[in-house]
């Protein structure tokens, strides 16, 4: 379907690689929504843009809200810098003082984007996880930074501003364990695999693909990582803004378990509100039981 705290209240952002996170047993379905923002030099308008589009998406049933990377800053160098947040410091965060309120006045669960992050005299690209409380759950920093240099076509160095953050980030709410990863991290099937090996049922990416590359790689990426792992995959994208100077792909969307699309979009600012069912989940693997037929005794020989 479409339609047009505090640091220490960080649940867990790393996982000890013999740690087993449970998953809640009591919720199989539920709705997912994915606004697609259109993003503007205006932090205030951007935050106010967003506001609506979480409310748009509760009312359309969504209990789990997913925002696009960068959205209260557009995706510039020029801008990263200016438009940071320390949200170690969250009473002058305004962005994390909005998603906190609107996770907890409408009794959701949402994962914040990204947004460029202030800490320690470092910039990150950074996704914040809240609960229905308002609370923030966890925090990813984006691990793979976007460097790329494809002459004639597009060139980013996403490292030259941000430090890369160095942990995979797996959540427990009420809709379950989600695994984070932001835009570029989709590339990295290990990052994937790790979440599907800790519990997670689905995946999110946050995500703002150049439309260089999203034509021939955003669908592939995310169908992936779903069929790799048996698991859903969204994605949240900003939508395109023709006179930014970074042209982005949208086509935010969500994949199921067998690599199929559930729901889409084109470029323009939208949300997608779609349904997401656990028990295909079971019903993929136990079809297709790759977890058991995996060789993981000759991979690493
Ligand atoms: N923001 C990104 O990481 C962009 C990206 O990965 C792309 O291919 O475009």
């Amino acid at each position: 379907m479409m339609a047009s705290s505090t640091p220490s209240s960080i649940e867990h952002t790393m996982l000890a690689a013999s740690e087993q996170l449970q998953v809640p047993s009591n919720i199989t379905k539920f709705k997912i929504g994915l606004c697609q923002l259109s993003v503007t030099s205006e932090k205030n308008q951007n935050l106010a843009c967003a506001r609506n589009s979480i409310k748009a998406a509760v009312e359309c049933g969504a209990r789990l809200v997913v925002l696009p990377e960068m959205w209260n800053c557009p995706y510039s160098n020029d801008y990263f810098a200016k438009f940071a947040e320390d949200f170690e410091n969250e009473d002058a965060s305004p962005t994390f003082s909005m998603l906190s309120e609107a996770a907890c006045s409408h009794g959701i669960t949402i994962v914040g984007g990204s947004v460029p992050e202030s800490s320690d005299g470092q910039l990150y690209n950074t996704s914040c996880v809240f609960g229905p409380d308002g609370k923030l759950k966890a925090k990813h920093r984006k691990i793979h930074l976007f460097d790329i240099e494809i002459p004639g076509d597009i060139t980013f160095k996403e490292s030259d501003f941000f430090a890369a953050g160095d942990n995979p980030t797996i959540v427990d709410t009420d809709v379950g364990l989600i695994g984070i990863g932001i835009c570029h991290d989709i590339r990295f099937p290990e990052l994937a695999a790790l979440y599907r090996e800790k519990g997670a049922r689905i995946i999110c990416y946050p995500g703002a693909f150049n439309i260089s590359t999203g034509e021939l790689l955003w669908e592939v990426m995310q169908r992936a990582r779903a069929a790799d792992n048996q698991l859903f995959v969204a994605t949240c994208s900003p939508s395109r803004d023709s006179s930014g100077s970074y042209a982005i792909w949208g086509h935010s969307t969500l994949v199921g378990p067998s690599s199929e699309i559930i729901a889409t979009s084109g470029h323009e600012e939208t949300v997608v509100v779609a349904e997401i069912d656990y028990s295909k989940i079971e019903l993929q693997r136990k079809g297709l039981p790759l977890d058991k037929q995996k060789r993981a005794d000759i991979y690493l020989s």
